[in-house]
């Protein structure tokens, strides 16, 4: 498999510089605000308007010493108490707005990114990389879209907050600023170097998380309860959980060492520049450079002014940590989005009613597979036919099935819909024409009735003939609220149905579709004989007018098809009538006579 873009962001993250990885700051809030401001334009502006207000008039009552100007002139002290609260309104003004924003823009984001999951090509779901950007993006990206909206907004406010000082301080000496800086640049260092830290060993550990999350789910989901149980598995699930989850305590106790000793030598060394900066301070008062007043000003606003700066790092520091998981989640839509199915040619009209449905020289092969699972399948099948693709596991009829559903793309040769490839028809209204029983059919957590209808509101008269032809009436009739009844014991007042009328449920939705190609994936591998009999019944009643491609291992029910395709390793090996392929002797007739001479001996 060619090397997945995703490592390319692995290197490009693992080699940044502290710099260049500081000048994301800049990108990542203009992100976040853009999202913020199509989440919501009047709270995004209510917020820093607010917050700018707030932080201006805080710093101009009250970060600037302001000993001589309480002397000069008490009624400042008024204005100072009015300031103080017209700022506590503001705030809390900005505390709403900025509350309301946030859950907007974490469902915007959750919202975009379904929407992108649900429509992006099959395959992408084959790929792990991508898989594991998905997890990252859901994991961890969701939820820190919202956060860096706040860290955001707090960079704005303790940047207003600093401005404020550094103008004072500017005003005292101008050496004064230039040294402030150096005082906060050592913790700014370690904040970064940690936060890259922490961020690196998340991406490393992914992997590993999401086989922990899939153990989780092996070890609490019902759908492997029962043999979980059986297979006496659970011991063995839970040391492979166990295992995972030390390594990764142990990852996270090396990091937090190693974080721990950064901070520690930011702390010595912004101490050390304090210590510089008020040497520095002593030295321009004895040479003279600075009167005492000025100087005694001067040690309150490098005071201030290191809590503005603290606050401003600290909330740098998390924009920039919570700005990596939120790029993870943006650059994960921006990679799910180079995997949408390309659009229709212009001008491509949707397909009209199935007159010839033609596979030339199809080839496939799965991203992560070695063998291709198609190698040049040729195919022909005209309206109103009965066609039956058979042949051993894995010699790719399921496959080739996706590929004429459009699911997938054939990498040589074209499925042609009435001469049209199907790569280059509208997929969705190629897809309504298509009706498709999979092998491996969902089953989903909703009502029966939704169960077969797959839409919101159900057409009552279709309903009941798919649940008529297909046997699920039987299944219906006998749950306590019928059609509304929710299909997963999980849910309240849910039920649970077994194999069979699960498989007759999926039959019926198949049925429900009415459409003109109807592929139907092994569906009566769970069926009873009566069940099997009266499915393969109505296939053929079904099939007046319309056509059916019936992939089975069932071959005594294959003889009612117009024509048996027989698959092997990927290639057509033979087709034709039963008689003929039986008369040929080839792979047909030897798979027809072993299950033939199984009824036999079981018969005699
Ligand atoms: N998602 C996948 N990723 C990689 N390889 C796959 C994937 N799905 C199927 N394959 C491989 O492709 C080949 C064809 O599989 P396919 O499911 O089409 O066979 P099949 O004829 O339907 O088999 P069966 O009779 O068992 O249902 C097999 O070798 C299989 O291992």
């Amino acid at each position: 498999m060619a090397a997945s873009r995703y490592r390319i962001h692995d290197d490009r993250m693992a080699e940044a510089t502290l710099p260049g990885m500081l000048a994301r700051v800049p990108g990542t809030a203009a992100t976040a605000l853009r999202w913020a401001w199509r989440a919501s334009p009047r709270d995004t502006a209510a917020t820093l308007l607010l917050h700018a207000a707030a932080g201006v008039l805080e710093e101009l009552f009250s970060a600037v010493p302001t000993a001589d100007r309480v002397a000069a002139a008490l009624p400042a002290l008024l204005a100072l108490a009015g300031a103080a609260v017209a700022r506590g309104a503001l705030q809390a003004a900005a505390g709403w707005a900025q509350a309301r924003l946030k859950p907007q823009v974490e469902r915007r984001a959750e919202v975009h990114l379904f929407d992108l999951t649900a429509r992006i090509e099959l395959e992408s779901f084959d790929d792990s990389s991508f898989n594991d950007a998905m997890y990252r993006a859901r994991d961890r990206g969701l939820y820190e879209a919202g956060r860096v909206i706040d860290a955001a907004v707090e960079v704005l406010s303790a940047a207003i907050g600093l401005a404020a000082v550094a103008g004072v301080l500017a005003v005292l000496h101008p050496v004064l600023l230039p040294l402030l800086a150096l005082t906060v640049a050592p913790a700014g260092w370690a904040a970064v170097r940690a936060a890259r830290m922490r961020y690196r060993q998340m991406r490393e550990l992914t992997n590993g998380r999401r086989r922990k999350w899939t153990l989780g789910d092996l070890l609490a989901s019902r759908d492997s309860a029962a043999e979980l149980r059986a297979y006496t598995m659970g011991r063995f699930l839970l040391e492979e959980y166990t295992r995972l989850a030390d390594r990764e305590r142990a990852a996270m106790l090396a990091v937090a060492r190693r974080q721990t000793a950064v901070r520690a030598v930011g702390d010595a060394a912004g101490g050390a520049a304090t210590a510089a900066t008020y040497a520095a301070l002593g030295a321009l008062l004895l040479a003279g450079g600075m009167p005492l007043a000025v100087a005694g000003t001067a040690v309150l606003a490098i005071r201030q002014g290191q809590a503005a700066l603290q606050t401003l790092l600290f909330s740098v520091n998390m924009m920039y940590e919570s700005g990596l998981y939120f790029t993870d989640f943006t650059e994960f839509c921006a990679a799910a989005r180079r995997r949408l199915p390309p659009p229709p040619p212009a001008g491509a009209r949707p397909p009209g009613p199935l007159r010839e449905l033609a596979v030339r020289g199809v080839h496939f092969c799965y991203p992560t597979a070695e063998e291709p699972a198609l190698r040049g399948v040729d195919l022909r099948v005209r309206a109103g036919e009965i066609v039956a693709l058979v042949g051993e596991n894995g010699s790719g009829k399921t496959t080739l099935a996706r590929l004429i559903c459009g699911l997938y793309r054939a990498q040589r040769g074209a499925v042609a819909w009435n001469g049209a490839d199907v790569a280059e028809l509208p997929g969705e209204a190629l897809r309504r024409r298509i009706g498709l029983i999979a092998q491996e059919y969902c089953r989903w957590p909703m009502t029966a009735e939704r169960n077969v209808a797959m839409d919101a509101a159900a057409d009552r008269a279709r309903l009941s003939r798919a649940a008529r032809q297909s046997g699920a009436d039987a299944v219906v009739a006998r749950l306590a609220r019928g059609w509304d009844t929710v299909l997963d014991p999980r849910f309240a007042q849910g039920a649970d149905l077994s194999g069979g009328q699960w498989q007759r449920i999926a039959g019926a939705r198949g049925l429900y579709r009415d459409a003109d190609l109807l592929i139907v994936d092994e569906p009566t591998a769970a069926l009873d004989a009566r069940a099997e009999h009266a499915f393969f019944e109505t296939l053929r009643e079904h099939a007046r007018g319309r056509t059916v491609v019936l992939i089975t291992h069932r071959l005594a029910s294959v003889r009612m098809a117009d024509r048996i395709v027989v698959l092997d390793r990927g290639r057509v090996a033979e087709q034709g009538g039963h008689a003929e392929l039986m008369a040929r002797g080839g792979l047909y007739a030897e798979l027809y006579r072993l299950q033939a001479d199984a009824y036999r001996e079981r018969a005699a």
